[in-house]
């Protein structure tokens, strides 16, 4: 496999925080909370060097990820403004250190988990990476509008590697925390794919807003949201949780899809007045970081 042709002029010696920023740190962050919950979930006791050892192949799987895609896609990343000043298309760092970098702690994190924790959530991790790697960054990502539902699965398994991890085994409640963040990614996606499309457009990426336009993608923002509401209140009425989760899950849900409503009802066509579309997108995120963490308080206040 080779990247799209991209050089960098003059590289300048990288330091950790290229290596760091490489790994998309904020982005990965709550990739790891939903794995970290969904263990902190897991109706069994893990012992905490287990636990921590697993958290941290998930941040170093998740991270070589990371690395993965900006040494693949540093072509487009030099023309997007959002983008532009990342190690490789400013001219820090050498694309073969981005390279070995990531193979190496993408290869390294799946290794400790096969050793340290157990098979299982090994597999996912591996499957997580080359999933995020290879379908979404080089397969998908520049020739079709969906890359982003079906590549996008690779961000909704860490709650199944969590989970895996502590009982080494797959349950419904993962399975529905999966189908969580995967119906959750087309809102949080497309939110910032409107008042950011022009970027996209000048990089030639297909997203959906500069295939399918702004009118329907906000419509697809919306018709995401209530099947995600669902399978985030669903774990209530089906016994996997208790009311705490369930009423927060409920309530935060709730204002999920209102805003979800209020951009598919939007008609605003210059991006600089998106408002409805940036609160979407900050609203995923807490919302996501919200409802993993009221998983956890239902795990502990109602042990
Ligand atoms: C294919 C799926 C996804 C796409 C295309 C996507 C895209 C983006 C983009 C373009 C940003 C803008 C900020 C940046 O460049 O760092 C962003 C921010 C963010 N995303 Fe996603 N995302 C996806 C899935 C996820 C998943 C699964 C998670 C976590 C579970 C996540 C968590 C975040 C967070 C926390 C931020 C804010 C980062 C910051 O503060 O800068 N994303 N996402
Ligand atoms: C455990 C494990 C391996 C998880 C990895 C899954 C993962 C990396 C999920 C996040 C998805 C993500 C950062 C998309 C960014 O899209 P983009 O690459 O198109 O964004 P960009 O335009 O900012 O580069």
């Amino acid at each position: 496999m080779s990247a799209p042709a991209f050089a960098a002029t003059h590289p300048l010696p990288a330091d950790w925080r290229d290596f760091l920023a490489l790994t998309k740190p904020r982005v990965m962050s709550l990739v790891v909370f939903t794995g970290l919950c969904a263990m902190l979930a897991a109706p069994v006791h893990v012992h905490p060097v287990i636990g921590f050892t697993a958290i941290l192949c998930i941040a170093l799987g998740a991270g070589a990820s990371g690395a993965l895609n900006q040494w693949y896609e540093a072509d487009l990343d030099a023309v997007m403004k959002r983008t532009a000043g990342r190690p490789l298309p400013a001219g820090r760092m050498d694309r073969q250190a981005a390279l070995h970098f990531g193979v190496g702690l993408g290869t390294f994190s799946v290794l400790l988990m096969g050793l340290a924790v157990n098979l299982l959530s090994a597999l996912i991790l591996a499957g997580s990476i080359l999933f995020y790697v290879l379908v979404y960054t080089v397969w998908l990502k520049r020739r079709t509008p969906q890359n982003i539902v079906i590549g996008g699965a690779a961000g909704a398994f860490p709650p199944l590697i969590g989970w895996a991890a502590a009982t080494g085994q797959v349950d419904l409640l993962p399975v529905l925390l999966f189908a969580l963040v995967f119906l959750w990614t087309p809102p949080h996606f497309w939110a910032l794919g409107l008042f950011v499309r022009t970027d996209y457009a000048a990089a030639g990426v297909p997203m959906m807003p500069v295939v399918a336009g702004n009118r329907a993608t906000r419509m697809q923002v919306f018709l995401y949201s209530v099947p995600m509401a669902v399978c985030a209140v669903a774990p209530w009425p089906l016994g996997l949780t208790g009311a705490i989760y369930g009423l927060s899950a409920a309530a935060l849900s709730l204002v999920f899809v209102g805003l979800a409503a209020r951009v598919g009802i939007s008609r605003v066509e210059d991006q600089a007045l998106m408002r409805d579309e940036r609160r979407m997108f900050a609203y995923s995120i807490l919302y996501l970081f919200a409802i993993f963490g009221a998983l956890v308080a239902d795990r502990i206040l109602l042990a």
